[in-house]
């Protein structure tokens, strides 16, 4: 695991887009593990303008998304979905047919889940994964607890999650309780990882990650098991390593 410590929030997005831009140079069809949040929005904006400069080309890529708030369709502007398309894919010139984002609102979840995995196996391998992580060390939504799971699964929001992102909701009562989540296999069998941590209040979450252990009841440790994780902190998440 390598940590990437930038003076700004800026640079760390920066030089992130550029690890996902090489990804890109190397293989046109390359398949890219996105996640949404605040932490990933400013490489987004830089993977636009590379895009703008010709620099990249999204025409032949496809993309898997880690996660879906139950309940929420597409539409709704705080479904990933609609942030997905609003911070990049509208964006680019990628084929909106390629990219693919957990169904929140299927009618079977379960069957939802699955299909959503058979999806990701049939793409061959996710190239480059990127990922944020909550306070509480949680990637994509698995949660901390006794166990983690391999699959994509239907996830409870811990109460602190809820209200961290309660701020892009009116009231915390808005926010799902619950959200489709690639299980952490997924996550691990990817070819390379980028973790991107901003603010004060993920430092120890990036403490964690930094330590030696590894544990379920903080998710991010388990990407001490993966060779090649990069992890991109401004100073402020950097603080406590
Ligand atoms: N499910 C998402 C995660 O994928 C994200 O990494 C995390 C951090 O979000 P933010 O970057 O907005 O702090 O919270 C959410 O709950």
């Amino acid at each position: 695991m390598e940590f990437k410590i930038f003076d700004t929030y800026e640079e760390a997005s920066k030089y992130s887009a550029d690890l996902v831009a090489d990804v890109l140079k190397e293989k046109k069809d390359a398949v890219l593990g996105l996640a949404t949040g605040s932490s990933p929005e400013g490489m987004y904006k830089e993977l636009i303008a590379l895009y703008k400069k010709g620099e990249i080309d999204f025409s032949e890529v496809k993309s898997v998304n880690l996660d879906e708030y139950v309940g929420l369709d597409g539409s709704h502007h705080q479904s990933y979905r609609y942030f997905m398309d609003v911070n990049l894919f509208n964006h680019v010139n990628i084929d909106k047919k390629n990219t693919h984002v957990p169904n929140g609102i299927a009618e079977d979840l379960l069957e939802g889940a699955k299909a959503y995995d058979e999806l990701i196996d049939s793409m061959g391998s996710v190239d480059v994964q990127v990922l944020g992580i909550g306070p509480n060390g949680h990637i994509g939504f698995n949660e901390p607890g006794e166990e983690l799971l391999v699959h994509t699964h239907v996830a409870d929001l811990k109460e602190e999650t809820i209200e961290a992102n309660a701020r892009f909701f009116e009231s915390k009562e808005e926010v799902p309780t619950k959200a489709v989540t690639m299980g952490v296999g997924a996550i691990l069998k990817s070819k390379k990882i980028i973790l991107i941590a901003s603010g004060k209040n993920k430092a120890w979450a990036v403490q964690q990650m930094a330590s030696d252990v590894i544990t379920t009841k903080i998710p991010a440790t388990l990407l001490k098991l993966h060779p090649n994780v990069t992890v991109v902190l401004d100073q402020e998440a950097a603080s406590l390593l």
